[in-house]
């Protein structure tokens, strides 16, 4: 049997499906899962590496030619032990933003030196606090993306596929990812492509999440509502300071494509609630650090201020409080 050569850590909504399109494609994929009470899975040797497995369930999001409604597919995903990784070759990080950190740091030492890095999330920020560890070994590397696809995690192994959208992923620091792993991936994710600049999409990414996320949390409503006049000037402060922060990071945006970026989603998603509108109403925390925070971190970085994009974090933080 061959080995897993690709896990995932984060299991939940982006994780399952990373994980189901990576299996379709017939890859050896695994969960690198928290324990079910809370601690990370462990176990004792080697010869155990595969002896958990876990059934999930997975509900496409096209019917197929011969059923209208899609069927739940059953299957089943092997638990990497965290003290057998060492036929890792890649590891997917699909947690939250404000988990990456935690997540990932205990794991590094204990990955083979070229076992390659992927993070996946909303949000920027964890890449910094990780390109240097990633940089002091040699082999290792490190890649970053952003997928717009929808998923809803109907229970705790049970998702459904819910949206399109294109999954964008790069080069960051370090070794490249070997072809084979960057043919895979793009094999098993509709509407994926490889960039030779990620920065700036994560950028683009950000501006959508920094419009759309904290306005949509506290104004209680669906997207589709910002696109009404009053939002205007509000929606063109955000991306005025993301775009002024973004230039003295090196990146330089395109203001007016962004904005109707920003206005196409909201119409695309009109329907939807935001993951931060989501957030805040089940009373979790938010991705607000690793979106409107980050422009003000990057700002103060550079000497200068987001005023906007601050006024929403607090905003955003004193919901939480009051909730
Ligand atoms: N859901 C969606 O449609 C989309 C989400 N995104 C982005 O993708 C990212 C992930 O989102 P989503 O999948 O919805 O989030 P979820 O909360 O569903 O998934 C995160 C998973 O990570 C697990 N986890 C957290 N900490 C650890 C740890 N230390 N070790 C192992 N596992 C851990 C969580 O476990 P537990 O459940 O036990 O806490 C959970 O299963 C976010 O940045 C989000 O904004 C992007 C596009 C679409
Ligand atoms: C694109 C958008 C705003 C869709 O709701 C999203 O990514 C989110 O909710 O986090």
């Amino acid at each position: 049997m061959r080995a897993v050569d690709i896990a995932i850590l984060g299991a939940g909504a982006v994780g399952q499906l990373i994980c189901r399109q990576l299996i379709a494609a017939g890859e050896h994929v695994g969960f690198i899962a928290r324990h079910p009470h809370g601690s990370v899975s462990q176990q004792n040797s080697q010869a155990q590496q595969y002896s958990q497995s876990q059934p999930l369930s997975f509900t496409p999001l096209v019917a197929s030619e011969a059923n209208n409604s899609p069927q739940p597919i059953d299957y089943c995903v092997p638990i990497v032990a965290t003290n057998a990784l060492d036929h890792l070759r890649l590891v997917v990080v699909c947690v939250k933003a404000y988990q990456v950190i935690d997540a990932l740091l205990p794991l590094l030492n204990q990955l083979p030196r070229q076992c390659h890095i992927l993070l996946l999330h909303n949000g920027m920020g964890p890449h910094l606090a990780i390109a240097p560890l990633i940089e002091k070994v040699d082999n290792r590397g490190l890649s970053l993306g952003t997928t717009s696809q929808g998923v809803l995690r109907q229970a705790r192994w049970q998702i459904k596929h819910t949206g399109k959208g294109l999954t964008q992923l790069g080069h960051f620091t370090g070794t490249e990812l070997a072809e084979h792993y960057r043919n895979a991936i793009l094999t098993a994710i509709p509407n994926s492509e490889w960039v030779n600049a990620i920065v700036p999409c994560l950028w683009q990414k950000l501006a959508v999440n920094a419009a759309i996320n904290p306005l949509t949390a506290l104004h209680q409503c669906p997207n589709g509502a910002l696109a009404k006049a009053d939002f205007n000037e509000i929606i063109k402060g955000i991306l005025d300071e993301l775009v002024m922060v973004a230039a003295q990071d090196g990146v330089p945006l395109d203001k007016p494509l962004l904005h109707d970026r920003i206005y196409q989603v909201i119409q695309l998603t009109a329907a939807n609630f935001s993951s931060m509108h989501q957030d805040v109403a089940h009373q979790r925390q938010t991705e607000i650090d690793q979106i409107n925070g980050y422009i003000c971190e990057r700002a103060q970085a550079h000497g200068l201020t987001a005023p906007i994009n601050a006024k929403l974090c607090e905003q955003i933080k004193l919901l939480a409080v009051t909730a």
